[in-house]
């Protein structure tokens, strides 16, 4: 392989020592770390964008980190139904999910979403596999109907993360592989027994925040399509940098759909035992490596 070309010319020598000099600590720091990456669908709709995320994941994973990727593919999802003349909802924040709608799901995010980022990561060597909830027990989960003013409503086949089996994860993490996980999880009843043939949809924030917790992750990321959470949105000046689980638990009834899941997870994650949770800008290039690797950080940070 020819040595690679420089991909920022235009800063001094002295500007990139001080950048790889100020990533020191948190390379000792996070060596070895299990970090959960949740990559939701309005973060992978630009190709730039999208290789840069694979390049920052393979960068952890070279940096000796254990990188997981969850990833969603709402508006995949939505595009896949408009093509094939499927009519689709959110009730609740949640896609309404006829027989016929799951089999969309299922096939855009564990066929499409799930290879073209098996793909991208794997252009810089054989490193990512990729997994559904469905593989090896790693996901089972139970129907669940979303609330509208304060009534429940039947959102058809979507479901709630009630158990996680990671050793599979765990298993492709000893191998030195990089696990890119669809959230597509079978269907139990209430007494835990799998309910044949069915498999259900899942918030993918929330089916990572359990991946997170079951793995006992150091750090959990969720990108998003804004600069972090704001207090007060929509005003810009309202952007919280680092919020407890208390102080979040408070919020959360007063935030907006979209946010909910997102913050939610964050706050399942820190209560679940993962000590840091932080939603990132997915919009600005490499935003993961400036999370783990900046003293600045990025975004909104979760912490107990
Ligand atoms: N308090 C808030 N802070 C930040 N974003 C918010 C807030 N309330 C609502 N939002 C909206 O939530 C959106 C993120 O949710 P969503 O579109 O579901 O993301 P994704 O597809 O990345 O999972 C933001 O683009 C923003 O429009
Ligand atoms: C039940 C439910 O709404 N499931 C989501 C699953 C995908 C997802 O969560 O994707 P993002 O992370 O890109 O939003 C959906 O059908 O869109």
């Amino acid at each position: 392989m020819s040595d690679p070309v420089s991909e920022f010319p235009e800063l001094s020598a002295q500007d990139k020592a001080s950048v790889l000099v100020e990533a020191l600590p948190w390379l000792q720091k996070w060596h070895g770390a299990l970090v959960v990456l949740k990559y939701g669908g309005n973060a992978m709709v630009d190709d730039e964008l999208k290789r840069a995320f694979a390049q920052d994941v393979v960068f952890l994973r070279t940096a000796g980190l254990r990188p997981v990727v969850v990833h969603g593919g709402g508006p995949q999802i939505s595009t896949m139904l408009k093509k094939l003349d499927i009519p689709s909802e959110f009730r609740g924040g949640l896609r309404v999910t006829t027989p016929e709608t799951m089999d969309v799901v299922r096939m855009v995010l564990t066929g499409q979403v799930g290879r073209e980022l098996v793909g991208l990561l794997n252009a810089h060597g054989p490193l990512a596999v990729g997994l559904s909830g469905e593989d090896a027990g790693l996901l089972r989960a139970t129907r669940r109907a979303a609330v509208v003013d304060g009534e429940p409503v039947d959102v058809g086949l979507v479901g709630d993360v009630v158990g996680v089996d990671p050793r599979a994860v765990v298993d492709l993490l000893d191998a030195g592989r990089i696990p890119v996980i669809s959230t597509v999880a079978p269907e139990v009843d209430d007494e835990g027994n799998p309910v044949h043939g069915r498999v259900l949809n899942v918030n993918a924030d929330t089916a990572a925040s359990a991946i997170a917790v079951a793995l006992g992750a150091q750090k959990f990321v969720v990108m998003t399509d804004v600069a972090g959470l704001y207090r007060d949105w929509p005003n810009t000046d309202s952007l919280v940098r680092e919020i407890g689980a208390d102080d979040l638990a408070d919020l959360l009834p007063s935030l907006e759909s979209g946010m909910v899941p997102k913050m939610e997870a964050c706050l399942r994650a820190v209560r679940g035992g993962v000590p840091r949770a932080t939603v990132i800008d997915g919009r600005q290039a490499h935003s993961v490596l400036l999370e783990v690797f900046t003293t600045s950080g990025n975004g909104t940070m979760v912490v107990p």
